[in-house]
């Protein structure tokens, strides 16, 4: 294969000393050739090449691990650790691995965390932390040192970290976190500043780009599954049943897609990536009708985020934002609820029906993280401290390809990881389920 490769470059901080690593006198390692990850260490951001293809161009990624050398005193580490956002199983475990790994690889002692995120820089005393305070939190949902939208004022936040002479901050936190993260990056190199820093992805929604998937993804899928289930179980045991699913997916439906396919009782999955409608030819309802007359019941799953543009709101409905500036939704759930029942209602008065639905929202989240993932967010956050403990620093940690990679922080503020709609992955639901493919049936009704 030719072609040239192309290495993403990742910023460093200039100003530190290059020093001797101390995993070299850890008793638990015994650096030996190949331990330590060098800077001609890559990852490939694609795995799949047609070699018949004359030449192509390939991008690569700087390998995650320990370096040789480190650019920290560990003494004078000063580290913050924030999470921000919604939750998702996990974020107690990435904590208490920076906490552990910090203390335990390289001796660093003083660790802190930012309570209530961005704000709780500016506004709030943050909480030292050592391994003996964190060894139960892998155990536990949701995040210990709270989290929340807004508040990101980004002088506050810069002058805090400078005031508390932080000079390590670990960032966990989605899309929008990253790009304040940006921005903190930015405004620390512009005061010249020697603050490695690190966001380190978390999105129960798996839209963060680049990566191969998001920690707690899976976990939250098993637990959609369970909702899907009960739905299942509902639709069934009643005449004329639809089971009625709602999972998270703001503007991506990765969850209801991949819980729909390990699920396999699923009749319909509407996500956020594809329009659908109701009414006529090759429309939901006419799939529903088919559906109910051939196994009496039919389960349907739908993402948050899918289908808004079809519930009828009011123009402050229209305008409102939670405080990091997202929209905020309306219950498709409930609004679905409300047009299948008209629908039969109109169709089949005297017939029986039922729909059922589950709104799992909160608890495929809120739980603690599944054992793959809780082994995920041990290797994401010893990644990270690895690359910041070496002098980088705006860059994001993340797997890539099954390889653990640091990708430059803007790089991943700007990449959306939506559903591709053309690939085999939503094929292969819509053979498992069977449903119409609305886009198709669009145009041949508008012909
Ligand atoms: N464009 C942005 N610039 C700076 N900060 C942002 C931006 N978008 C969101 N934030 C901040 O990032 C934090 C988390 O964002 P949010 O969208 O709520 O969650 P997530 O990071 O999980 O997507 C909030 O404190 C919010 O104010
Ligand atoms: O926590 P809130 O404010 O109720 O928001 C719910 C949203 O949070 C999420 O669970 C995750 O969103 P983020 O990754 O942006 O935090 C979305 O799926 C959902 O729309
Ligand atoms: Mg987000």
């Amino acid at each position: 294969m030719t072609g040239a490769t192309s290495i993403r470059k990742l910023p460093s901080l200039s100003g530190l000393h290059h020093r001797r690593n101390p995993l070299e006198d850890n008793p638990f390692f015994h650096p030996s050739d190949g331990f330590y990850i060098t800077t001609s260490d890559v990852i490939l951001a694609q795995v799949a090449y047609d070699l018949s293809a004359q030449s192509q161009s390939r991008v690569a990624y700087h390998r995650a691990g320990p370096r040789r050398e480190i650019m920290y005193e560990p003494s004078a580490v000063k580290a913050a650790i924030v999470t921000c956002g919604g939750l998702c199983p996990g974020m107690n475990t990435v904590i208490r691995e920076l906490v552990v790994g910090l203390w335990e690889l390289y001796g660093v002692r003083e660790i802190y965390g930012i309570p209530a995120g961005y704000r709780g820089f500016y506004s709030m005393e943050a909480v030292k932390l050592d391994p003996k305070a964190v060894h139960d939190w892998h155990k536990k949902g949701g995040t210990v040192l709270a989290t929340s939208r807004g508040g990101f004022h980004l002088h506050n936040i810069v002058d805090a970290i400078q005031l508390n002479g932080f000079n390590q901050v670990y960032i966990i936190g989605g899309d929008g976190t990253m790009r304040g993260a940006v921005e903190i990056f930015k405004e620390i190199t512009l005061r010249k500043l020697e603050v490695g820093i690190t966001g380190i992805p978390k999105t129960v929604d798996n839209d963060v780009g680049i990566i191969d998937r998001s920690f707690g993804f899976q976990t939250a899928v098993e637990m959609a599954q369970q909702a899907i289930s009960a739905a299942h179980v509902e639709a069934e045991s009643a005449v004329n049943g639809i089971g009625l699913v709602k999972l998270m997916g703001r503007s991506t439906g990765h969850i209801a897609l991949h819980a729909t396919l390990s699920s396999r009782d699923v009749d319909c999955c509407l996500i956020p990536e594809m329009d659908f409608y109701l009414e006529g030819k090759g429309g939901l309802f006419e799939f529903l009708e088919k559906r109910l007359k051939e196994r009496g019941h039919a389960v349907l799953v739908v993402a948050e985020g899918a289908g808004q543009e079809m519930i009828p709101r009011n123009e402050s409905q229209k305008q409102e934002r939670d405080e990091s500036g997202n929209p905020v939704f309306l219950d498709v759930g409930v609004w679905f609820k409300s047009v299948l029942k008209d629908w039969w209602g109109r169709e089949h008065p005297d017939e029986l029906f039922t729909v059922k639905y589950i709104d799992p929202t909160y608890m495929i989240r809120a739980v603690p993280a599944n054992a793959t993932d809780n082994l995920y967010c041990t290797l994401l956050a010893h990644s990270a401290i690895h690359g910041v403990m070496a002098g980088y620093t705006g860059f994001v940690p993340g797997p890539i390809n099954g390889n653990y990679a640091y990708i430059p922080l803007e790089e991943v503020a700007l990449t959306k990881n939506k559903v591709n709609m053309s690939d085999h992955k939503w094929a292969w639901v819509r053979s498992v389920t069977n449903q119409p493919d609305f886009e198709t049936n669009f145009k041949g009704q508008s012909l």
